[in-house]
């Protein structure tokens, strides 16, 4: 299906204020941007409309703020440097996002300037898609552009609310990842292997009642796992678990069980009793989790489970990592399914911040048929829902 919105090339940006929602929520470490995957997905778009005089503003999240004022190490000040660096653009950057003094940087922007907003989750207005939030943004604009594929899934006040008072088109990115995932979720080529991991359970757990429905074999790790084995009555420990939603888990295996759908769990992992830098793992099986320890990584009898279904795909779909990466200690079970998607003759679609950020850190990306800077966004387009961000755009003639 084609992409049927208006994108950039379809309207006149020549002088006008782009008010554009971009998707720079990026890993950061002390204050530095550990992965720059998003921010590079964002130039074709920036320099499109740079080339095409106009003012750019650009505005995004970075991380979950609590939404009561700036949380200085969540501050967007990091990605907009990032953006200097990879594009030689000089990038101005104002602490603010709602106030006075983001309108007066506004005023102040000549054509091909680019201005980046502070968090615009640093206001507990925008997660609940207030109304005001998209006013106060779309008076920075002429038009709005969303390119925040990432983010596309998210009917929040800078994705959403601006398409209201301005004319709205898609970047290139948010076209490209769009047209990109839906042509290859329409038809996948089977068998068809779906892994899902990561630690935003509640967000992504729904989905994979859809992929019991559409992939062959479904195969879960990260802090997505501890869940499912509550619902089989294993005790987890201390690690990351969603209460709420044993009982569906429970169904969801009963379903894939009737379907003939294989869901594989982990059968061993690497447990550690904090999370932290100094962590030390220790492997134990999956219905022996010890009450005080919780689960880091997938254990080596998982990795090689996961590694022998995923040489039979024809098409792999990885979003979540399956253990906690960032930690050397804990990155092993990640990079063994990295290298078994990396080897296998499969189409392999990688999607979210995370896990292209793990992709990255084993040097595996070239290797990966699609990257896509969307998890959360890749999970809804793969249950073949609509993305609120792309369905308040202005439809293609
Ligand atoms: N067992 C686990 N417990 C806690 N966190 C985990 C676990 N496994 C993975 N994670 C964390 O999940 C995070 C990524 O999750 P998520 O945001 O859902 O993925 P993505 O950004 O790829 O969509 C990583 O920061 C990783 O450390
Ligand atoms: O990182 C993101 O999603 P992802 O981890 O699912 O790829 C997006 O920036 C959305 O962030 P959110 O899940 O805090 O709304």
């Amino acid at each position: 299906m084609a992409f049927t919105k208006k994108t950039v090339r379809d309207i006149d940006v020549d002088g006008k204020r782009v008010l554009m929602r971009v998707d720079f929520n990026v890993p950061l470490k002390d204050g530095v941007v550990t992965d720059d995957t998003r921010v590079r997905a964002a130039i074709p778009t920036i320099s499109y409309l740079k080339e095409h005089n106009a003012k750019i503003i650009l505005m995004s999240h970075l991380g979950r703020p609590k939404g009561d004022g700036p949380e200085p190490e969540l501050s967007l000040k990091p990605a907009a440097d990032k953006l200097a660096e990879l594009t030689g653009f000089d990038v101005k950057f104002v602490d603010d996002t709602y106030g006075e003094k983001a309108a007066a940087a506004v005023d102040a922007l000549e054509p091909g300037d680019i201005l980046v907003l502070e968090n615009v989750r640093f206001d507990k207005r925008e997660k609940k898609n207030d109304p005001e939030i998209g006013k106060i943004l779309a008076s920075y604009g002429d038009v709005f552009v969303l390119d925040a594929f990432g983010t596309a899934h998210r009917a929040q006040g800078s994705v959403v609310g601006p398409a209201a008072y301005l004319p709205a088109v898609a970047g290139f990115l948010l076209e490209k990842e769009v047209d990109t995932l839906t042509s290859i979720f329409a038809e996948p080529e089977r068998p068809f292997v779906a892994i899902v991991g990561g630690s935003k359970v509640s967000s992504k757990i729904g989905v994979l009642d859809h992929l019991i429905d559409s992939a062959d074999t479904l195969i879960i790790g990260g802090g997505m796992a501890y869940t499912f084995f509550l619902a089989k009555g294993y005790a987890v420990g201390t690690s990351l678990k969603e209460e709420d939603w044993i009982e569906r888990a429970g169904e969801m295996l009963k379903k894939a069980e009737d379907k003939g759908v294989k869901i594989l769990l982990p059968i061993d992992n690497i447990v550690a009793d904090h999370f932290g830098e100094d962590a030390v793992g220790e492997v134990v099986d999956s219905d022996k989790i010890p009450a005080d320890r919780m689960g880091m990584d997938i254990g080596p009898k998982t990795e090689a489970l996961y590694t022998e279904a995923i040489a039979g795909a024809k098409t792999v779909f990885w979003n979540g990592p399956m253990g906690v990466f960032e930690m050397d200690q804990f990155a092993h079970g990640t990079e063994a399914v990295a290298r078994a998607v990396a080897d296998s003759d499969c189409t392999s679609i990688i999607g979210g911040g995370d896990s292209v950020a793990a992709i990255n850190k084993f040097g595996l990306a070239d290797k990966m048929s699609w990257i896509s800077t969307g998890g959360g966004a890749s999970m809804e387009l793969v249950e073949g829902k609509a993305l609120p961000g792309v369905e308040a755009l202005n439809d293609a003639e």
